[in-house]
């Protein structure tokens, strides 16, 4: 997508509901982002957060429902869809025995990340350009988190899917990466997210899922 693209981004949901185990965690689901939105999920512990976001993703099918991207259902070509969208998981997808920089080169060209993005200035945004050549299994938590942040430097994808972005990150941390998904919205990108730490983004729109929930009568009758 280019640059020019990015500006007709738009993400919709339409009544999805999603279940794990034959149990009904949200159904009725709908919102839409356009170009430059930014969305916070809330909803409590097991409410289906990371759910959600892996559905949007693609990576687990919706139970009813649909999601479109720039108005097509997203399974017409999912392939493509995945090349426009950046999923950032709970999980660092950091590799212990590489050093930081071959983590952050592995995950660009997973990622079929901008090719002229330069790798150094992805490390020194998030700070890490002193420990380029350290094995990654000898790294904080925080530290292992911005490798995969990182990705945020780099890759051209419209659509950001960030789950808990902020875990482990400091203060400082906090606000260059908020700011990062300020610029990104500015520029026309749409980023949904979760997080259990108030953010400090401005204009963002909340969608709480735990109002999604369906009422044990309704879950009886699924399972
Ligand atoms: N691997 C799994 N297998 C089966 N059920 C699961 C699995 N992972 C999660 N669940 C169930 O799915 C529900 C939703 O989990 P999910 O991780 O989406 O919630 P969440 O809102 O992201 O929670 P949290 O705020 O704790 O991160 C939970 O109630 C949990 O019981």
């Amino acid at each position: 997508m280019t640059e020019a693209n990015f500006l007709q981004a738009s993400l919709s949901i339409n009544s999805i509901s999603c279940e794990r185990d034959e149990r009904i965690l949200f159904k009725n689901l709908s919102f839409r982002c356009d170009s430059g939105s930014l969305l916070q999920i809330l909803g409590f512990n097991g409410a289906g957060k990371t759910t959600l976001l892996h559905t949007l993703c693609g990576l687990r099918p919706a139970a009813e429902g649909e999601i479109q991207w720039l108005g097509t259902s997203i399974l017409q070509n999912l392939a493509e869809y995945r090349r426009s969208l950046f999923f950032l998981g709970h999980q660092a997808p950091v590799k212990g025995h590489l050093t930081v920089r071959e983590n952050v080169e592995w995950l660009k060209a997973l990622h079929g990340s901008n090719p002229s993005g330069s790798v150094d200035d992805a490390l020194e945004q998030v700070d890490l350009g002193a420990y380029s050549d350290t094995a990654c299994y000898s790294l904080s938590a925080g530290q292992r988190r911005r490798v995969a942040l990182a990705q945020l430097y780099l890759n051209q994808c419209p659509l950001w899917v960030l789950d808990e972005p902020f875990t482990a990150i400091d203060k400082a941390g906090v606000s260059r990466l908020s700011e990062r998904i300020s610029e990104h919205s500015e520029r026309g990108g749409i980023v949904v997210l979760t997080s259990h730490q108030p953010i400090e983004l401005s204009d963002v729109n909340l969608l709480d899922i735990s109002r999604f929930q369906p009422s044990p009568e309704e879950q009886l009758y699924c399972g």
